[in-house]
């Protein structure tokens, strides 16, 4: 089976944690473009849709779901997303579609974070997939150095502007042994947004696409 018919699996289990009359969060990529097309079949039940993207809140307009403004709301049910690797701890490497910044923020007011995943992107240690690092344009050459010292290769995403405006860098040969303590140490360097390390908010449920079927992982 090809890669993405393993997403597209993935995506359309999603659609079980939704719950009829709420808010869902919605991830970025191309799994959880899966996810959009089939909750776009039940359009008509849910309240409409928190997004982390520009693309993703054209993709849920586009078939008539609702995006509301996360100042809006207060707390979601369900934010459902996708992954660029995955760990046994369900901490994750995010970003590689460049939203991991808006991503976190909505994922943090989820009570439940549904990961969806072809089989690929499960790993014993975190940092195979360079981490994407969201940086403050003016501050992207001195957070570099930083990340040199810390062990790392930061190689700078050319072209790419988030959708907050700024920039990425993509981190090379790190070995991730403590995603936390890594989380936390690049959050605390000046003109850093946001890291593609979810540890700290980690998902609840991993909908791992796989050639017998969607196998559900819990936390
Ligand atoms: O973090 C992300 C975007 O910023 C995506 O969830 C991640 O890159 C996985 O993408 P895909 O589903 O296309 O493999």
């Amino acid at each position: 089976m090809s890669q993405d018919l393993l997403k597209k699996a993935a995506g359309w289990a999603a659609l079980d944690y939704v719950e009829k009359g709420s808010i869902v969060g919605v991830g970025t990529g191309s799994t959880v473009n899966h996810f959009i097309d089939a909750l776009g079949t039940m359009a008509d039940q849910i309240k409409g849709a928190v997004s982390s993207s520009e693309a993703s809140t054209e993709r849920l307009k586009a078939l008539g779901i609702e995006v509301f403004d996360m100042n809006s709301v207060c707390e979601l049910s369900v934010y459902v997303d996708g992954a660029d690797e995955i760990d046994h701890q369900m901490a994750m490497i995010k970003g590689g579609g460049a939203a991991l910044t808006r991503e976190k923020i909505v994922a943090s007011i989820a009570k439940q974070f549904i990961c969806i995943a072809d089989g690929s992107k499960r790993v014993d240690v975190l940092g195979q997939f360079p981490l994407p690092v969201e940086v403050i344009p003016m501050a992207r050459a001195a957070i570099a150095r930083q990340i040199v010292k810390l062990g790392g290769d930061p190689i700078f995403r050319e072209g790419c502007i988030t959708d907050n405006g700024c920039q990425i860098l993509d981190v090379h040969n790190l070995k991730i042994t403590d995603p936390k303590a890594l989380e936390q140490k690049l959050n605390n360097l000046p003109g850093v947004v946001t890291n593609g390390l979810f540890a700290f908010r980690g998902a609840d449920v991993l909908l791992l696409g796989e050639e017998g079927g969607v196998r559900t992982l819990t936390a």
